[in-house]
């Protein structure tokens, strides 16, 4: 089958704006898309990026994650030693990650989770007006997760301007990348001395992973560069997520009152917000040889664009894809990928996410707009910038 070629630019304005029109033609195109513009291959459907995802041989995360090609360009940026790598180190170092942020040390954080989401959501009770964004989206992470990783509270605000630097890291060299370069140059160096053995607590989830140095697992060398890659997935993701899950429960009021009927509906309503809403909207792989994919042939060295939040909303799995709907059955959503570098950091998010839609839904009958929701523009991250609103009592 020949592969059709398409001029979409998936890492410009237009898209980050409104990327369905955009997905739904890359869908429609063919299982395979060729996007001119990059000289890539693009995959849209769920069938495909699933495939891709959980195929790490034939797809590797070792040649960049990003559109970059490590076998052909020097990497931007130090590649991560687990997102961008493959078994066998891969297994070495997403083991201490998965130990650390196991289900019984992410359980643990419940209740602490629960009172910061529970005092912050009072706080914002009383405001009435505020914008979700800066007061809950991104202080509630910034608010528990370097706690949780055993850090001080001085200066934690650099780790958004680093993810930011990150996340457009992975796309093309635009205004985007240059824009978050300049605007990490302070944040870069406090988040490599940050990630340091001795600038973190005993009891947190860094001195679990340098803790693997000790033991051999990871070398003394490798344990802050882990550290670091915790830092900078645990953060701007979250806020992304959580951004998505308040706006999704603006827009749609009938599932917030459905929320505020049974709360035991906000770990689901936040999952939904994931699929729905795809924070982490793409990711790269490169062809370690010619493959066939959905019946076309994928030349070795091609890099391969996953859309993620295009498979969260393809009519060929999901009824009603562009609703939002909290008692959904998400299981099968690519929002925290699949396969071997699935998110190590899932339950973590899925905490956040709970403590927080739970809370507010105790707290308020109606989560209303107040002004123009205003989006934030990211090569690889999907999130607002600013969404005001006014809390209605209950
Ligand atoms: C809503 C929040 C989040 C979303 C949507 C998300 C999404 C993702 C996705 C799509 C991947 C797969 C990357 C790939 O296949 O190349 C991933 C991997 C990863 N995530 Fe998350 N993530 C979230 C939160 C977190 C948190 C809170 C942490 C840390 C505590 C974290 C740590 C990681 C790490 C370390 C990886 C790389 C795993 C590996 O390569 O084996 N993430 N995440
Ligand atoms: C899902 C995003 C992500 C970003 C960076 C890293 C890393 O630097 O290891 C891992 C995951």
């Amino acid at each position: 089958m020949a592969i059709p070629d398409s001029d979409i630019d998936p890492f410009c304005a237009e898209f980050f704006e409104d990327p369905h029109p955009a997905q739904e033609a890359l869908r429609e195109a063919g299982p395979v898309v060729r996007l001119t513009r990059y000289g890539i291959l693009a995959v849209a459907r769920h069938a495909e990026v699933k495939s891709v995802l959980d195929d790490w041989q034939a797809f590797t995360s070792a040649r960049g994650v990003g559109i970059q090609d490590f076998a052909k360009e020097q990497p931007a940026r130090p590649p991560s030693i687990v997102l961008e790598t493959d078994p066998p180190l891969h297994d070495r170092t997403r083991r201490v990650q998965a130990r650390v942020l196991s289900p019984a040390a992410i359980a643990a954080l419940r209740e602490g989770f629960t009172a910061a989401a529970e005092a912050l959501a009072d706080r914002l009770l009383q405001q009435r007006e505020f914008d979700a964004i800066p007061a809950l989206a991104e202080a509630y992470p910034l608010e528990v997760f370097p706690d949780a990783m055993g850090m001080p509270r001085e200066n934690r605000h650099h780790l958004l301007p680093w993810g930011n630097l990150v996340f457009n890291s992975f796309g093309p060299k635009n205004e985007y990348l240059a824009a978050a370069i300049d605007g990490a140059k302070d944040a870069t160096p406090w988040v490599f001395e940050q990630s340091k053995r001795e600038n973190l607590t005993a009891t947190g989830f860094g001195a679990g992973i340098h803790a693997a140095a000790d033991t051999g697992d990871l070398t003394a060398e490798e344990t802050p560069q882990v550290v670091r890659s915790v830092l900078t997935a645990g953060v701007d993701t979250t806020v992304s997520g959580i951004g998505a899950a308040v706006y999704c429960l603006a827009r749609y009021p009938a599932e917030f009152a459905r929320l505020r009927a049974d709360p035991k509906l906000a770990r689901n309503a936040f999952e939904e917000a994931v699929r729905y809403e795809s924070p982490v909207q793409t990711f790269f792989r490169t062809a370690t040889r010619e493959v066939d994919l959905g019946g076309a042939t994928v030349p070795e060295g091609s890099k391969v664009l996953m859309f993620l939040g295009a498979a969260n909303r393809d009519p060929r799995k999901w009824d009603r894809p562009d609703d939002y709907d909290i008692g959904r059955r998400t299981v099968g959503h690519v929002g925290f990928g699949s396969g071997i570098h699935a998110c190590v950091g899932m339950a973590l998010a899925r905490l956040e996410g709970e403590c927080v839609l739970a809370a507010l839904a105790k707290r308020a009958t109606r989560i209303e707009i107040t002004g123009e929701p205003r989006r934030r523009y990211n090569n690889t991250l999907r999130g607002l910038a600013s969404l005001p609103v006014r809390l209605h009592a209950a």
